[in-house]
């Protein structure tokens, strides 16, 4: 397997602040450790740099528009009426969720969106994924398709999970013999049958929310991608499934794809990434390497 660290960077952390309970190492050996993962995590930021882009974000605003929001005028009868009087609705309350964000990924990077919850991270991954169109000034250009199912893509709830896998990797560009070679690596990736015997079998809205997050995490994680976006699907797993899915985004990332992960798990954020990128109130406030990033945006949460 590429890329398989011995100790993860948050463990050693941990340790290194004596919050790790039960660990073998010296003070010398957290210290060797800790050097040698910034060392790596730096030559790998560097090797990032000269790397072709595979994302660029410049100055994009994203405003959802709420119409008739909250007045009770969001009626049929009132659309009606609008459309009859050609007025347009007074109502509409606009979210400027996003505002003037820019920044460049490359191959080979591996992106954390850290901020506090409504900061815009998912409003950002769902614009570099094209869902949401930017406010006219700015934008975002990719090098081919990002992938949907990696921000939380619906899958079809009254379709069998078979269906969907072999459905969600037609999505991704798969032909039908490639969706199907892979159809039980994904299956095995899921470990959704652990949890229940049929599962394939039912329809995905009988999964629980976990079975059907890890589903999609197997799916969009199947094959080498340009971009990868995954949005909390981290958080939902068990303990053993957030391990593999962390070692996937290692070897995707070792495989030269961009990789995008928001959480609110630093120790998520700090062990899949190089770099993160935390955002407030829509805007950048600081963009660079994981472990100063993760820092001060502790600190500040501390605060309170
Ligand atoms: N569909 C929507 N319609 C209107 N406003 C929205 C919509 N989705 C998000 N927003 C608003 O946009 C802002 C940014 O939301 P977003 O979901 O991007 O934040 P986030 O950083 O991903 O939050 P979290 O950590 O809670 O997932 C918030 O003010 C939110 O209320």
């Amino acid at each position: 397997m590429a890329d398989t660290p011995k100790v993860l960077p948050s463990q050693v952390l941990r340790a290194i602040q004596g919050k790790e309970g039960e660990h073998s190492f010296s003070e010398e050996e957290l210290a060797a450790l800790r050097a040698q993962i910034i060392e790596e995590r730096a030559k790998r930021r560097a090797e990032a740099a000269t790397n072709q882009p595979t994302v660029v974000v410049d100055n994009l605003n994203i405003v959802y528009r709420i119409h008739g929001a909250g007045t009770g005028r969001g009626s049929a009868t009132g659309a009606l009426s609008r459309i009859v009087s050609r007025r347009t609705s007074p109502t509409i309350r606009e979210v400027h969720a996003v505002r003037g964000i820019s920044f460049v990924a490359r191959r080979g990077e591996s992106i954390g969106l850290i901020g506090r919850n409504g900061s815009g991270k998912s409003t950002t991954l769902a614009a570099i994924a094209g869902l949401l169109p930017p406010e006219k000034g700015g934008g975002v250009y990719t090098d081919g398709q990002p992938s949907l199912l990696g921000i939380n893509a619906a899958l079809m709830p009254d379709l069998t999970g078979e269906r969907n896998v072999i459905v969600g990797c037609l999505a991704m560009g798969m032909s039908k013999a490639e969706a199907n070679a892979r159809y039980q690596g994904i299956v095995d990736f899921s470990r959704i049958q652990e949890t229940n015997p049929h599962a394939m079998n039912l329809p995905m809205k009988a999964y629980s929310s976990g079975m059907a997050a890890r589903l999609r995490f197997a799916i969009a994680a199947s094959r080498d991608q340009d971009v990868l976006m995954i949005d909390e699907a981290l958080a939902t797993g068990d303990a053993k499934f957030q391990a593999q899915s962390e070692q996937r985004i290692r070897e995707l990332r070792a495989s030269a794809g961009t990789v995008f992960v928001v959480s609110h798990s630093m120790a998520a954020i700090r062990d899949t990434c190089d770099r993160a990128i935390w955002i407030e109130a829509g805007k950048i406030l600081m963009d660079g390497d994981v472990d100063e990033v993760a820092d001060a945006y502790e600190a500040w949460s501390k605060q309170g």
